[in-house]
């Protein structure tokens, strides 16, 4: 007679099960210490959940044709599904597909219809895990973020297997922090919720969500670590404003810094995007700046849609004038240039300032950094240099020329000028002993290295107030110059202050006060050149009111006598 269970009256139990319940008593009297195993397999035999798969393997091998599945790959097909359309997010429907397609009974129900079409339902016993595989188990992190602390990575998804990775780890960040976080680990779940599906936008408002404990579940990159983490301490040469960069992966994440500025780099993993912090920032997270390699191509392409537009900000005209030379007399020669490597040069080159490497420079006695002003022609350099001397001949000094003229007979050699023939000077400007030099009604007229370092040794602050394309030649180990950028107030206060102060333009034979267009000029050319020299000033005046301006050069003066000071790498010695 078959036996009915009591709960399942329309499943009859099958012929085989029926024989094993008929059996176990005759197992009970034989193992009589195995009552309690036995007494369990009743049970499970009993069971009607059993009983019902049971009769399902049945009708499923039933060989009447009539569960012929269309195919045995519905994971596969959905998968391709999935990755054909996820990043279509902006449709609802495609939203909706991603989301039904990544439901895990959405999952487990396709799983088992591919298992049932493959007829994969015969008992096996799984293989014993190779260690390869073990390397691919996933990873469950716990990390503590403080409230209102990003979690310190960036996420994307991975173009290799569109699944969500672990894009960066922020030096300092709550991720770097639990030691456990690398680049290229695949992000699974956040706090037990499956993110299959979701886009990088719903993880990371989902993660700033939470706070306290954050628990992930990552499966570890396979890709060989390949961290770079290096301290380089650099200058900025130019602005950075995270928030006004279209390609950055996370704004919050960058960096925001001033030309000028110091910043520690810790990690150049990345060829676009680096890491650093700013120096006497309190240790914290670090952000977000673009590489060298990625400023340069973004300065590129900003240039040349400057040169579409028709502005552009480096066009800064060549040295026209030298010191003792009057104006309108230089303008029409253009005779100045500066030699290097026995080529004449300019410094306007096409180098595209990132980052400068940096050390610290402390200041020793009687051995003071010469201070160069530089601005543009008629800003007020000489003047400010003048005050400068005025104000402690003994400590500050100015550099006596070199001229080819004849000497006058109440002139001293070495006092007023040095004397040299036109062969010697040439010679010597051949083998670059002049950082700018210029001709003037037939002789030549220079500033040269040696007198620089003459003023140097005698330990006096030597004071220069040359052409920027001097620069090139005195931003050297040996010079290690303090450049003041002498800044033009806005026209109106170039006007107010130059006007009735009968500020004075020097011309061929006499002096006259400013036109207006020459203050237009000067304006127009300390823009130009604030954006093209920039990131070689050390310190900027606006020379508005003189007054003012004396009084912040001398305060900037005595300060780079005590204070440390961040110098180009090589320097410091
Ligand atoms: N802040 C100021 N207010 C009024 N006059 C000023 C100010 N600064 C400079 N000047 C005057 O402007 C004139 C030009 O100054 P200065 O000769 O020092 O310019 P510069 O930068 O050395 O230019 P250049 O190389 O052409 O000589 C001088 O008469 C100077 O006294």
């Amino acid at each position: 007679m078959p036996i009915t269970l009591p709960l399942t009256s329309n499943v009859r139990i099958d012929t085989d099960t029926q024989k094993l319940l008929v059996a176990l008593p005759s197992l009970e009297s034989r193992l009589p210490n195995k009552e309690p195993e036995i007494a369990f397999l009743r049970r499970f035999l009993r069971n009607r959940y059993l009983h019902l798969m049971i009769h399902m393997y049945h009708k499923l091998r039933g060989r009447d044709g009539r569960f012929e599945p269309l195919s045995d790959f519905a994971v596969a097909q959905a998968a391709d599904v999935y990755c054909t359309v996820r990043f279509k997010t902006e449709d609802p429907a495609v939203r909706e597909l991603l989301k039904i397609l990544s439901q895990p009974h959405v999952q487990a129900c396709l799983y088992t219809h591919d298992k049932i079409a493959c007829g994969d339902y015969e008992p096996h016993i799984d293989p014993i895990p190779v260690e390869e595989e073990e390397e691919c188990a996933a990873k469950i992190v716990s990390i503590i973020k403080k409230h209102n602390e990003p979690l310190g990575a960036t996420i994307q998804i991975s173009g290799e297997t569109g699944c969500m990775e672990i894009a960066r780890v922020l030096h300092g960040g709550a991720a770097d922090r639990s030691g456990l976080i690398s680049a290229g680990d695949e992000l699974h779940a956040i706090n037990g919720i499956e993110i299959f599906g979701m886009s990088p936008d719903e993880v990371v408002d989902m993660l700033s969500k939470t706070s306290g404990s954050v628990t992930l579940k990552l499966v570890p990159s396979q890709r060989a670590s390949r961290s770079r983490k290096c301290e380089m301490i650099v200058k900025a040469l130019f602005t950075f404003d995270p928030a006004q960069d279209e390609n950055i992966p996370c704004k919050e994440a960058g960096l925001a810094f001033h030309q000028g500025e110091i910043l520690h780099i810790v990690n150049q993993d990345d060829t676009i995007w680096w890491q650093a912090f700013k120096h006497l920032d309190p240790p914290k997270r670090a952000g977000l700046i673009p590489s060298r390699h990625y400023h340069e191509r973004q300065e590129v392409l900003r240039r040349a849609k400057a040169k579409e537009g028709r502005y552009m900000p480096r066009s800064i005209s060549p040295c026209r004038y030298s010191p003792k030379i009057p104006r309108q007399r230089r303008l029409r020669k253009t005779m100045y240039h500066i030699v290097q490597n026995g080529v004449f040069t300019d410094f306007d080159t096409d180098e595209i300032p990132a980052y400068e490497e940096v050390e610290l420079y402390m200041p020793k006695p009687k051995q003071y950094r010469p201070i160069v002003l530089i601005g543009p022609s008629g800003i007020g350099r000489n003047e400010l240099k003048r005050r400068l001397r005025a104000s402690n001949p003994l400590h500050f000094d100015e550099v006596v020329p070199y001229t080819t003229r004849e000497r006058k007979p109440f002139e001293e050699d070495g006092k007023e000028y040095h004397f040299l023939t036109r062969e010697e000077m040439e010679e010597q400007i051949i083998s670059q002993r002049f950082v700018e030099y210029g001709e003037y009604r037939g002789h030549l007229y220079g500033t040269s290295i040696d007198s620089i370092k003459e003023v140097m040794a005698s330990g006096k602050v030597c004071l220069l107030a040359p052409h920027t394309q001097a620069l090139k030649f005195l931003r050297t180990y040996e010079v290690r110059p303090y450049v003041i950028f002498i800044k033009a107030p806005s026209l109106e206060k170039l006007k107010e202050s130059r006007m009735p102060a009968r500020a004075r333009a020097t011309e061929a034979e006499s002096i006259r006060p400013f036109t207006v267009e020459e203050l237009e000029e000067i304006a127009d050319a300390s823009k130009k050149m604030e954006d093209r020299y920039g990131h070689i000033f050390d310190y900027t005046i606006v020379n508005d009111s003189l007054t003012d301006a004396t009084t912040e050069l001398l305060m900037v003066a005595s300060k780079i006598e005590k204070e440390p000071q961040w110098v180009p790498v090589g320097w410091g010695q």
